[in-house]
């Protein structure tokens, strides 16, 4: 019988850690889940009791870091940032191939990826509107890559059997590395802490500013993750990392580990995926740019147009007082930690309230409180049509998106850009829906305002999707 590569690779993969010092419950398996797209992951074959532990790994034999790596020290001490030098140790590894022991490892991991890194343009331009576009990095990485590892791997070209490999190839080999950094490694505790995160076991964004140790943690960087479905967690001991089940698990069913609460342009744009049940944590980003534009053109207060000088002034003094962001995220009403933050209501009710009012709070030092005002509500109402504006008109039939001729044949099919078209359409609708329950909410708040101020809306203010899918 012909041995399917993809199981023989998980088995390989097993067996190796097995040999070297993993113990794995046999209450567990890894499974092929390329059916729903989600690569391997690990099931339950028996029930399993609350607190049972799934497997315990040694740390030095097998978790792969820059210092369990056989890279010379000399060369990983060139980079400082934890990033960078697993990256680097990663690169070598795997330019050792059958001679590195974690030749079975890389074996199983992904060659290919569907975060946004790997989107072409015209599949990033199905996110139009969505914040997520100008966060992936591309560029930033594309130069941090080529100052600070591309030398040191031609400076060491023999060490990482890189003497044949073109830049490009380099440059590709650097990205899978990091992404696959992104989406698969670990903070690395050390010692009988908890994940680093109650929320999020797994890798933080570089700009969490985190320097902590990162180390990719073999079969436990196999748990998927579903929003709140989490029923495993990874604790840190000495000598060894152990998952364990946090609820009774039965047979059958999938263990997931918890990549926090993100919304889904982050999931999509961290690990290239998403799920419905992480649209409870969807926001839309408010740039203070939209809402200096909205106010200069078009909300007063008082009836009396704010000057540019006077809104600078107010500018200044939030900054001054913490209350000023580069941009603001709604989120959902049924948000836990509220539809809109603080730090935006204060910011648009100060920037509404007439001037002898504001005048009078500065001196005391004191802010407007945060619950938005009607003149407030005004602005925000404004400001968020304009940001709706930003995504692009559809009237929710077929052929009437702007990019429907592109995946007319695509998105339906099981094609690489027609399930990120599905994706995309996942975020952007839920961003549209958070919008839609902002928009609602000034609205009411609007309601029996006494305002000269006529707002301009859509009779319906319903999406410029028309029907809201429900993603
Ligand atoms: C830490 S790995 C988990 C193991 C991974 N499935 C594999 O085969 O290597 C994270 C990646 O798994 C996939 N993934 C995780 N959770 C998923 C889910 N609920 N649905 C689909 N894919 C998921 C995504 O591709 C993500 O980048």
């Amino acid at each position: 019988m012909e041995i399917d590569d993809f199981d023989g690779k998980s088995r390989v993969f097993i067996d190796c850690l097995q040999q070297n010092g993993t113990a794995i419950s046999p209450k567990i398996g890894l499974v092929d889940l390329r059916q729903r797209s989600a690569g391997r992951g690990v099931v339950a074959v028996q029930d399993i009791a609350e607190d049972e532990e799934l497997f315990s790994i040694p740390r030095s034999a097998c978790v792969l870091t820059a210092e369990n790596s056989s890279l010379s020290s000399d060369i990983v001490q060139q980079v400082e940032d934890p990033w960078f030098s697993l990256i680097l140790a990663m690169t070598y590894e795997y330019r050792l191939g059958q001679a590195s022991k974690w030749h079975p490892y890389f074996e199983v991991l992904p060659a290919e990826f569907d975060t946004l890194m790997y989107w072409t343009d015209q599949e990033l331009a199905f996110l139009q509107g969505s914040a997520v576009v100008d966060k992936i990095g591309k560029q930033t990485a594309n130069q941090t890559f080529a100052e600070k590892i591309t030398p040191i791997v031609r400076q060491h070209e023999a060490t990482f059997k890189a003497e044949h490999l073109t830049d490009d190839d380099l440059l590709a080999l650097l990205h899978r590395m990091g992404s696959t950094i992104m989406a698969y490694a670990f903070d690395l505790e050390s010692s009988t802490q908890p994940s680093k995160s109650e929320e999020d076991g797994w890798e933080e964004d570089s700009d969490a500013g985190t320097i902590s140790p990162k180390g990719m943690i073999p079969l436990a960087d196999m748990l998927n993750a579903d929003a709140d479905r989490n029923n495993a967690k990874l604790y840190y001991e000495e000598d060894k990392v152990v998952m364990k089940a946090i609820k009774a698990v039965k047979m059958g069913e999938e263990l997931f580990n918890d990549y926090g609460p993100l919304p889904r342009a982050d999931v999509l744009r961290r690990y290239g995926y998403v799920t419905n049940n992480y649209a409870q944590y969807d926001v839309v980003e408010i740039p203070l740019k939209l809402i200096k534009e909205g106010l200069t053109k078009e909300v007063t207060t008082e009836n009396v147009t704010l000057l540019p000088s006077e809104l600078e002034s107010r500018l200044e003094y939030l900054e001054q007082q913490g209350f000023m962001d580069d941009s603001y995220d709604i989120a959902l009403v049924s948000n836990e930690d509220g539809q809109m933050p603080e730090e935006f209501t204060t910011l648009i009710n100060a920037l509404t309230l007439g001037a002898d009012d504001f005048a009078k709070l500065k001196k005391k030092e004191k802010l407007p409180k945060p619950e938005l005002t009607r003149e407030g509500a005004q602005l925000a109402h404004c400001v968020f049509l304009d940001r709706r504006n930003q995504y692009p008109a559809r009237t929710g039939d077929v052929g009437s998106y702007p990019h429907d001729e592109v995946v007319m044949d695509t998105r339906t099919a099981n094609t690489r850009t027609g399930r990120r078209y599905q994706m995309a359409m996942s975020v952007v609708n839920g961003e549209l829906a958070v919008l839609q329950e902002a928009i609602d909410t000034t609205r009411k708040l609007m309601a029996g305002s006494d305002s000269k101020r006529k707002v301009e809306d859509s009779p319906t203010d319903s999406p410029k999707g028309g029907k809201r899918q429900k993603t």
